[in-house]
């Protein structure tokens, strides 16, 4: 069995705040016993105005936000998936929402770029993504020690065309900063579904609470296993969550329903 942990922030307008708290929390899940650790979408800036979140893009390799990741996953001997941050993108206007992730040993082992771009209007309430960041293009995967695991982020949890372009993954993180609105609807629904459709585990990684820019963010980290079984949640505020991944568990789960065995597309 592995142990796993995902980090809920309520992240404020402040970029070292916002590494100070995500500093103690993974602290706080690697004493706990996580192997394996994932933070939320844009912990580094979700508190910020959209041209803030603009002006604090990082070059690929290089910033304080990525040194944090690498030295933290470093002194924890842990797999480190960093949520999403900015980075530049060709197109000076908007950035990418980047996944980066890392080893025991601190160096960066592969990167997500989020794929699907968020919109919503229903009142007062309208955002759009695609005004402040550019898509990414390709599937991301890395292999741990107890298998594949497949990365996403929050909108991209409604496309379940890019989990089945994953392939046989053990694990699916979430890093997400789903509205309040919405994932009062829509959450737990998804991640469960995303978890019984392709019987493996999904640990998502949210923010939760109001920011100072006004959003307000639904929370409810969890952790499902390839049942569909809630095994951990926090609904809102900071903390973590943890659980584990047990191989046997999804061995029997995949055994007794064939389900991926009677694909037919
Ligand atoms: N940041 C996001 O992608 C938000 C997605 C969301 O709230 C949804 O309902 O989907």
């Amino acid at each position: 069995m592995s142990k796993v942990a995902a980090v809920q922030m309520v992240s404020t307008p402040s970029v070292p705040e916002n590494i100070a708290t995500a500093r103690r929390l993974v602290a706080e899940a690697a004493a706990g016993g996580a192997e394996l650790v994932t933070l939320p979408e844009y912990w580094p800036i979700m508190g910020m105005s959209d041209a803030d979140k603009v002006s604090h893009a990082e070059q690929p390799g290089n910033g304080p936000i990525q040194d944090f990741m690498a030295e933290t996953a470093k002194e924890h001997g842990i797999w480190l998936i960093g949520g999403t941050l900015p980075l530049v993108s060709p197109d000076a206007t908007r950035v990418m929402n980047t996944t980066l992730v890392y080893g025991p040993d601190g160096k960066p082992v592969s990167r997500y770029d989020k794929i699907h771009l968020f919109g919503f209007t229903k009142g007062k309430e309208s955002y759009d993504e695609a005004r402040t960041i550019v898509p990414g293009g390709s599937v991301g995967t890395f292999e741990a020690p107890f298998g594949r695991v497949g990365l996403s982020v929050c909108y991209d949890l409604r496309f379940p065309e890019l989990y089945r372009a994953m392939g046989d993954c053990v694990l699916i993180v979430v890093p997400a900063a789903f509205t309040h609105t919405t994932g009062m609807a829509h959450w737990e629904v998804l991640l469960r579904a995303r978890a019984i459709e392709n019987q493996c585990y999904v640990l998502a990684s949210a923010q939760g609470g109001t920011h100072a820019n006004g959003r307000r963010t639904f929370g409810h980290s969890m952790l499902v296993d390839p049942w569909g079984e809630v095994k951990a949640v926090l609904n809102e505020g900071e903390g973590v969550i943890e659980g584990d991944i047990d191989l046997a568990y999804l061995a029997s789960v995949r055994e007794s329903l064939p389900a991926l065995k009677h694909r037919k597309m």
